[in-house]
């Protein structure tokens, strides 16, 4: 019987571990802490990883993922789910038994197939059972648009292409897509598209020069599912996760030599200088 004592609410990330705290589950739990939340985690792999790329990939036994969900999810009051880097078809089909299982609310599923190196993080032939399987039970999709491509063939190269984008991933069957234009050639702008079948709801931000964008999507996941967890409607949740992301893209942390963190904890740390002159 899942019991909760606390106001906090409970969330869960189901990821890949990132050695180098970017991005996966240590991004997942860093973002949870700073939306005041309660961050719990089922690791589904291990990554040796840091800013120049992913050395090494160790799956996790899809019984101790189960072990580790059902550990979480019988004994705490989840509110909300986030997945990430999911690996194999296998442990695609294990999270999403656990999901129904435990019937799991306010799933923000971020279809990770690769990393910003473009290091594979999930077995090509696991893309479908995403589609058919993990899909259909997310509350929210956030795909990026090297995702969209693989996960529908519809290929965007600019704003206009975003709603296209959005109802051929609604029609895999979620019950809302975040379409994230992160890697548009827009100079300008940051351009997201939300949808949910009827409301196309564009949420920009000013682009930031920025090179600290290693763990972006994970970041941004996660601080949708702290927003839902906390009573946020999805639209609410998604904008407020956006502007959570832009600051922490804005602030950086030039970690490491190559595509460097953002900064989760940017809300505590004082405004940096004027973005042109953090570009490296
Ligand atoms: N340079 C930037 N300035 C401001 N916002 C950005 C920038 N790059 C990406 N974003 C925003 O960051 C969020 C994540 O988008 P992105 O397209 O980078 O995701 P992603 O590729 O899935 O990330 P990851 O590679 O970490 O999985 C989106 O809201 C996107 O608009
Ligand atoms: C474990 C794990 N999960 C997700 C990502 C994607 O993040 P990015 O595309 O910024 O490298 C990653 N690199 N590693």
């Amino acid at each position: 019987m899942a019991t909760t004592s606390s106001d906090l609410p409970v969330v869960l990330t189901i990821a890949g571990s990132d050695s180098g705290g970017g991005a996966g589950i240590q991004a997942d739990l860093k973002t949870f802490q700073e939306h005041d939340v309660f961050g719990t985690s089922v690791i589904v792999a291990l990554t040796a990883q840091n800013t120049l790329g992913v050395h090494g990939v160790h799956e996790v036994p899809a019984d101790f993922v189960t072990a580790q969900l059902d550990a979480v999810a019988s004994d705490m009051d989840v509110r909300a789910t986030k997945t990430g880097m999911l690996a194999t078809s296998e442990l695609v089909h294990t999270v999403v038994k656990g999901i129904r299982r435990h019937g799991l609310t306010n799933v923000v599923v971020d279809p990770v197939a690769a990393s910003k190196h473009g290091d594979a993080l999930l077995a090509p032939e696991a893309l479908a059972t995403v589609r058919d399987v993990l899909l259909p039970v997310a509350t929210i999709v956030t795909p990026n648009l090297g995702e969209v491509a693989l996960l529908t063939g519809v290929e965007v190269t600019g704003t206009d292409d975003l709603d296209k984008a959005a109802e051929a991933m609604k029609a895999l069957g979620p019950q809302w897509v975040l379409i994230k234009g992160g890697h548009l050639p827009d100079n300008l702008e940051a351009v997201d598209l939300l949808f949910d079948g009827e409301r196309m709801i564009e949420i920009a931000t000013a682009r930031s020069a920025s090179t600290d964008t290693h763990g972006t999507g994970c970041t941004l996941s996660s601080a949708i599912a702290a927003n839902l967890a906390k009573g946020m409607d999805v639209p609410s949740a998604a904008q407020v996760a956006k502007d959570y992301i832009t600051g922490a893209i804005t602030h950086g942390l030039r970690i490491g030599a190559g595509i460097g963190p953002v900064d989760h904890g940017w809300p505590r740390r004082p405004v940096p200088p004027t973005d042109d002159a953090q570009a490296r």
